[in-house]
């Protein structure tokens, strides 16, 4: 049976998983990396790191495999962006990820400068240092020398995907696709292509910039150096767009859920862009023979990453699973409230400047209560981005969730009674690597159409609410009080 390789390179760590054309996941492996905090609000990753740990996980699938993948393909965080030297390959400084505020004080002088219409419009993104522009800018003015090397076309920049690529293909190919384009707000929605305006008004050179292609589309293939092997490239999505894909949500009206470090609600709206009157962005989809689909996005930063803080932060667990019995322990009569607003709000409060609060601690709070509070949180935030589709007159009857933190079915649970809607865990819950494998696969005609490959997605488990009304409102007034203490801006 032909076989897909998918690197899958998140937040927290790197993935390789081989992937039969049946959807089924013959290997994997895995490695987490360091994250690095070093100010108030900044998140930096080294990129040799997140190179090494993805070139490991990938050569010991290939080293495992009987056969010599028929493809490969890429998915990525998105936003967080490289800058490096075309000649050497080496980075000239830390990647700055997605979660870093440091640009907040940019981000606040183009908001009273009158430019959010502007970018809304052409990129259906709104301003905030989540987004790439404002991350490649500041490199490019903190690094000794970066602007002119810049300009004079030395150094290149890219979201993650295109600098897996670089290497992959030992520089020969500088390139994207639509979906990780479309999340730096320099790319136009409808010209599907880098903005010149929106690249002067964020001052960041074209000559910098990777090719942007479609998702399933020739990325090059891999050198031996790289990976022992020469792979063709043929897939390359943003893992929220490709959870979108994996999930089989490819029609209008489609919703997923995805629980990683953060979590991010992706509601597919077909082949032209909707724009939310409730702060949600509008995004590419996928893009595939030159046709862009679209999607509405809801961005919470912090989901997985508030276990992941009692774990490294406060110590109070071992591992992030342990949650789950804890959360079940929690006195039920507890009410704390947690807004892990660790490097402010995203959807649909887009507080930058926001920092996390606990709320309602008593002499007998302790780990069981602060983990039921983290995952909670989590859940009300999803109810949060669920209100504001529904505010846009979205129907929503039902979420396909994925992600780490899904292993939880206490958290699945707790999100199917605090959104009042039933979530379907899929059998295969790793759908961003499956939706990369399927762009691939498209790409090497192992499926003649997306369509084809998603008819593969089963459901593994259902959850239904089962809290009272009343106490799904009561529940939910207390989490948006500690919601409105903790807004800053
Ligand atoms: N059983 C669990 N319960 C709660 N959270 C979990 C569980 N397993 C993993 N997580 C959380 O999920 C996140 C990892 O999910 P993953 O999808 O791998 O994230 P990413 O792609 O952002 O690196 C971590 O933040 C971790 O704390
Ligand atoms: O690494 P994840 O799975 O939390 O995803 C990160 C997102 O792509 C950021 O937009």
């Amino acid at each position: 049976m032909p076989t897909i390789l998918a690197l899958d390179q998140g937040t927290t760590s790197s993935r390789a998983l081989l992937i039969g054309a049946d959807g089924r996941v013959l290997d994997s492996a895995q490695e987490e990396f360091p994250q690095r905090y070093p100010r108030d609000g900044w998140v930096e990753h080294d990129p040799e790191a997140i190179w090494d740990s993805q070139v490991r996980t990938a050569r010991a699938v290939l080293e495992r495999a009987e056969e010599t993948p028929a493809a490969l393909g890429i998915t990525n965080q998105r936003e967080t962006v490289v800058v490096w030297d075309r000649k050497t390959g080496a980075p000239i400084a830390p990647a700055i990820v997605w979660q870093d505020r440091r640009t907040a004080l940019e981000c606040r002088r183009l908001r009273e400068a009158g430019h959010d219409a502007l970018i809304a419009e052409r990129t259906g993104l709104l301003i905030d240092p989540y987004f790439s522009a404002t991350k490649l800018a500041w490199l490019l003015d903190h690094t000794e020398g970066a602007r002119a090397r810049a300009e004079a076309g030395e150094l290149a920049a890219g979201t993650i995907d295109s600098f897996l690529l670089w290497r992959l293909t030992g520089g020969a190919v500088h390139a994207t696709d639509a979906t990780n384009a479309c999340r730096t707000s320099l790319f136009g929605l409808d010209a599907q292509d880098w903005d010149d305006e929106l690249l002067d008004l964020f001052r960041v050179p074209r000559a910098l910039l990777p090719d942007v292609r479609d998702c399933a589309s020739d990325f090059g293939t891999t050198t031996r150096e790289a990976l022992g092997v020469g792979l063709p490239v043929g897939g390359i999505a943003g893992d929220q767009q490709a959870a979108l894909i994996g999930q089989a949500c490819l029609a209008p009206g489609m919703i997923k859920s995805t629980y990683g470090t953060g979590c991010f609600v992706v509601l597919n709206t077909g082949g032209s862009p909707v724009r939310s009157g409730h702060r949600l962005l509008t995004t590419v989809a996928y893009r595939l023979g030159g046709k862009p689909t679209f999607a509405v996005e809801g961005s919470i930063f912090v989901a997985g990453a508030a276990v992941q803080w009692l774990r490294d932060g406060l110590g109070v667990l071992d591992h992030a699973a342990e949650t789950e019995a804890l959360a079940a322990q929690a006195k039920a009569d507890s009410r704390v409230v947690m807004v892990p607003a660790f490097t402010g709000l995203g959807a649909p409060h887009w507080d930058a400047e926001a920092r996390g609060a606990i709320f309602g601690l008593t002499r007998d709070t302790g780990p069981a209560e602060l983990a039921r509070a983290a995952l909670d949180a989590v859940a009300h935030q999803t109810d949060d981005l669920v209100a504001a589709m529904r505010a846009d007159g979205g129907v929503i009857e039902s979420l396909r969730i994925d992600g780490g933190m899904v292993a939880n079915d206490w958290f699945c649970q707790d999100l199917s009674d605090v959104t009042g809607l039933p979530t379907e865990r899929p059998v295969m819950t790793e759908t961003t690597a499956m939706g990369a494998a399927m762009l691939a696969g498209v790409q090497a005609g192992l499926f003649a159409s997306l369509d084809e490959a998603a008819s593969l997605w089963r459901a593994e488990k259902r959850f239904e609410p089962k809290i009272a009304a009343h106490a799904r409102k009561a529940r939910r007034a207390r989490w948006q009080d500690a919601v409105r203490r903790t807004l800053v801006s």
